[in-house]
């Protein structure tokens, strides 16, 4: 390893050690692959590869999904996980061992790769590569909030490490301790370039390509092409561009052998001009091939009110008194006066994908009913300040945090009665699922994974075209279903009931790696179509 990483990573408290085993190594068998705990045959190892994980740091659903699914899958998989080393993770409590080095390209530096151990027997491979990732600031942005402006760098890093720990040159792989990938399961548009990069290298590795939300692209100028090493002839229509610009996102559509996305309505939606963002000719395309498919994400077993040690008061169903007690301690939170009215609340990123605006017009008609409002969330400046000023206005009535806190979060999720998420789309949603587990109704716009994991009056309340007067209905039906108290507590009861367990998931993308990982030989890369 480079001396330059050992010193600029050493200044951190997480230990940074080598080890002497070269990250590659000579081919090794088979029977070399790694051992799941508790498992008497070699479990086939898989690299899920994320630019967020919530162990270190998460913007959203998806670093808690990178959390999630790959520990779940476990039990059968020889699952690791790889992302890049941000300051959030060398600045953990988990010792970081340096196992190796990958070579750079073009403008894409050299790094080096380390290991680190995290509970439940998960491994995570960490780029090290200080220049690229040690910052202050988001995983994508700076601190005023602009994109990074080498985020097609940084993220190129990060697919082109995948591809190089899967592909063999020249005799040579990727190995530490006997593993090595048989399948990459790429996340969203920051991994895209890694399906690209090993097809442009004659490697027919299998990937699963996940879109998290097809709105965020990776769309970079054509000059990216040679600072990328992306080859010239991969710069067409049927390739990675899209109207004049490299898309890291299409390349990972165009390039893996099966996309899916995170519930069965978005995977149909995004096939439409409404939802396709562009992509949608390509991504029906996808579907009549059997290349797309949805695959709803669950939540994990620590959204449990009887157990999370974040709450001001444990409860369970019918516990209502408990309940009622994580509720006053969230107008505590906030500084809202004492009521028995129902409490809304909103946690979120603040985007426009998640129709603020509409939450904000329809505040004051929630006040004026004799409801009150809480927002936690940080995003957009327009809508941060669009809510400042509501809270000025409502003092006591709403509260907002800009910001975000797990803990605050969950005790929000614990104490509201009614969650706001008039999403435009949304590819699954996490928020509508641990409010239902925390016995708090969301009402939210019928479309993507809220269409299909909430049952309109009977888990929360849907509304189906996406307009003020709609969602103001939806609202009016929270009120009048929170003033019959036996139908309110029915409802309330039927949310909890329901649990999206990640096993449920667990089957489906078995399935799909199974069906991808046929012996070399057996199939050949474009015939590796599959149904899940
Ligand atoms: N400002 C903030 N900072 C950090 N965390 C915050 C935050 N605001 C909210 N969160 C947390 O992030 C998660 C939000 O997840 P969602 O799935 O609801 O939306 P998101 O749009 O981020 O995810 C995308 O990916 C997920 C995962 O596939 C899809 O479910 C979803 O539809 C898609 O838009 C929750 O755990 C929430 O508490």
């Amino acid at each position: 390893m480079s001396h330059s990483a050992v010193d600029a990573t050493q200044a951190h408290a997480t230990q940074i050690t080598t080890t002497t085993a070269p990250a590659t190594s000579a081919p090794a068998s088979l029977a070399q692959h790694s051992v799941s705990a508790g498992q008497s045959e070699p479990a086939d190892p898989v690299l899920f590869v994320t630019s967020e994980l919530a162990d270190f740091v998460k913007v959203g659903g998806l670093g808690d999904v990178s959390a999630a699914l790959p520990r779940a899958l476990l039990n059968h998989y020889d699952m690791r996980v790889l992302m890049p080393a941000y300051r959030e993770v060398l600045e953990s409590i988990w010792p970081v061992h340096v196992i190796g080095h990958l070579p750079g390209l073009a403008d894409i530096p050299a790094c080096d790769l380390g290991r680190i151990e995290l509970p439940e027997g998960l491994t995570v491979y960490v780029l090290l590569c200080p220049e690229l990732y040690e910052r202050p600031g988001s995983p994508y942005l700076d601190e005023q909030g602009r994109e990074w402006e080498d985020n097609a760098i940084r993220f190129g890093r990060l697919s082109l490490a995948a591809a190089q720990m899967a592909m063999e040159s020249s005799g040579e792989r990727f190995e530490d301790q006997g593993w090595h990938p048989d399948l990459l399961h790429l996340h969203d548009w920051q991994t895209g370039l890694a399906a690209g990069y090993l097809r442009w290298n004659n490697d027919d590795t299998p990937c699963v390509y996940t879109i998290h939300n097809l709105a965020y692209q990776g769309l970079y100028g054509p000059e990216y092409l040679s600072r990328l090493g992306v080859p010239e002839s991969a710069f067409t229509p049927e390739g990675l561009e899209f109207y004049d610009r490299l898309s890291f996102m299409k390349a990972g559509i165009i390039y893996s052998d099966h996309i899916t996305t995170v519930s069965e309505t978005y995977a149909r939606e995004i096939t439409t001009p409404a939802f396709g963002c562009g992509l949608e000719g390509l991504l029906s395309d996808c579907a009549g091939q059997k290349r797309l498919s949805g695959i709803a994400n669950g939540i994990d077993d620590s959204w449990d009110p009887q157990t999370d040690a974040y709450l001001a008061c444990a409860f369970a169903t019918n516990d209502w008194a408990g309940k009622r007690a994580n509720t006053d301690h969230v107008r505590r939170m906030f500084r809202l006066a004492v009521s028995h009215g129902p409490l809304f609340a909103v946690v979120s990123r603040l985007v426009h994908q998640k129709g603020l605006d509409l939450t904000i017009a329809a505040a004051e008609s929630i006040v004026r009913a004799g409801g009150q409002l809480v927002v936690i969330g940080c995003g957009e400046p327009a809508i941060e300040n669009a809510l400042r000023n509501l809270e000025a206005r409502f003092p006591g009535a709403i509260g907002v945090h800009i910001g975000f806190s797990e803990r605050e979060a969950r005790c929000i999720f614990a104490g509201s009665d009614f969650l706001l998420m008039p999403s435009r789309f949304e590819p699954c949603g996490l928020s509508q699922m641990y409010a239902q587990r925390f016995g708090s109704l969301p009402i939210a716009h019928r479309t993507g994974g809220l269409a299909d994991t909430i049952e309109d009056g009977v888990t929360g309340f849907l509304f189906d075209e996406l307009s003020q007067q709609d969602f103001q209905k939806a609202i009016d039906r929270a009120f009048r279903i929170f003033g019959c108290t036996e139908l309110f507590y029915a409802m309330r009861r039927a949310a909890m009931a329901i649990h999206y367990q990640w096993r449920l998931s667990v089957t489906p993308y078995r399935r799909l790696y199974h069906q991808l990982m046929v012996p070399a030989g057996a199939a050949t890369h474009s015939l590796r179509h599959v149904s899940v």
